[in-house]
């Protein structure tokens, strides 16, 4: 757990061009990601675990000195290649329909996701229409030594704005993100996240996003989400059923 204060409660302060949106409707929109469910089998939980072996097994190859035994390093490559042609020959998603646990965002996401060894995992946290996370990132996302790299320094961003805009009412695809670096992000200590929709006008819905670490502003954000086309007009067809 951090010791950091809580990042200032700002779900009061209702911003100008965002419709209210019915506690109902954020609750369907975000059911699929919170809260983070517990494990729905022994199965699901070992895959967890399985995540989690290998979140460390890729930190620890980032990590691994070329100047070291040459021997123990091509030994244990034989040895990962076997294991993950073990994995491989498990059962698989690709042989089955997905079901609600395997399609939530909490569960496979890739900053997220339980089960996806590529999350850190970032855990997120509903606050009226403010969503708040926090990450703590490992040397395997090194950009510049011993900071985040920018291209995740942006992903965490997208994630977080995307859960975001569920305030809108609705969700859409990131149209455009723009994100503002000001300080590096540390690797290893946790960052905090807080976002919300600050403008939305018709399938169109603006975030706003910062992060901080030790409390401090690091980067913040802003950006679009467009619901699509398409789905618009499945809403539309949804309602007037509906009426
Ligand atoms: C849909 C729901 C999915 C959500 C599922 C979530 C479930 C879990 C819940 C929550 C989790 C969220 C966690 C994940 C978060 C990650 C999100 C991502 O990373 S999404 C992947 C990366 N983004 C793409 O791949 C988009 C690729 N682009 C597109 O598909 C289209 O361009 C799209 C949908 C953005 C718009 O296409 P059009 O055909 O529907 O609409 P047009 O007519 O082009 O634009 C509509 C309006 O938006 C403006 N617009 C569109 N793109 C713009 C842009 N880049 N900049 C400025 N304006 C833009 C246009 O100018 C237009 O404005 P005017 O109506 O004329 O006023």
């Amino acid at each position: 757990m951090s010791t950091i204060e809580p990042l200032p409660d700002k779900s009061s302060e209702a911003s100008p061009g965002v419709p209210e949106v019915p506690a109902d409707v954020l609750a369907e929109l975000r059911s699929t990601w919170t809260p983070r469910p517990a494990p729905d089998g022994p199965g699901r939980a070992a895959r967890h675990r399985l995540a989690e072996a290998a979140r460390r097994l890729v930190e620890a190859v980032k990590l691994a000195d070329a100047e070291g035994d040459a021997d123990a390093l091509q030994s244990v490559a034989d040895d990962v290649s076997d294991l993950a042609a073990r994995i491989a020959a498990l059962p698989s998603l690709r042989d089955r329909e997905p079901n609600l646990a395997d399609l939530q965002l909490h569960e496979r996401s890739p900053l997220v996701g339980a089960a996806n060894p590529l999350a850190p995992p970032m855990e997120l946290e509903a606050d009226g229409p403010v969503i708040r996370a926090h990450a703590v990132f490992n040397a395997a996302y090194e950009g510049p030594l011993g900071r985040v790299h920018g291209g995740y320094v942006a992903a965490a961003f997208d994630e977080v704005m995307g859960v975001a805009q569920s305030g809108s009412g609705r969700l859409g695809m990131t149209a455009y993100l723009t994100v503002r670096m000001k300080r590096s992000t540390p690797l290893h200590e946790r960052v905090d996240y807080e976002a919300e929709v600050t403008r939305v006008e018709g399938r169109k819905a603006w975030v706003t996003a910062r992060s901080y670490a030790g409390g401090v502003l690091v980067a913040d954000a802003e950006g679009l989400f467009v619901r699509p086309r398409a789905l618009v007009l499945q809403d539309e067809a949804r309602a007037a059923g509906e009426a």
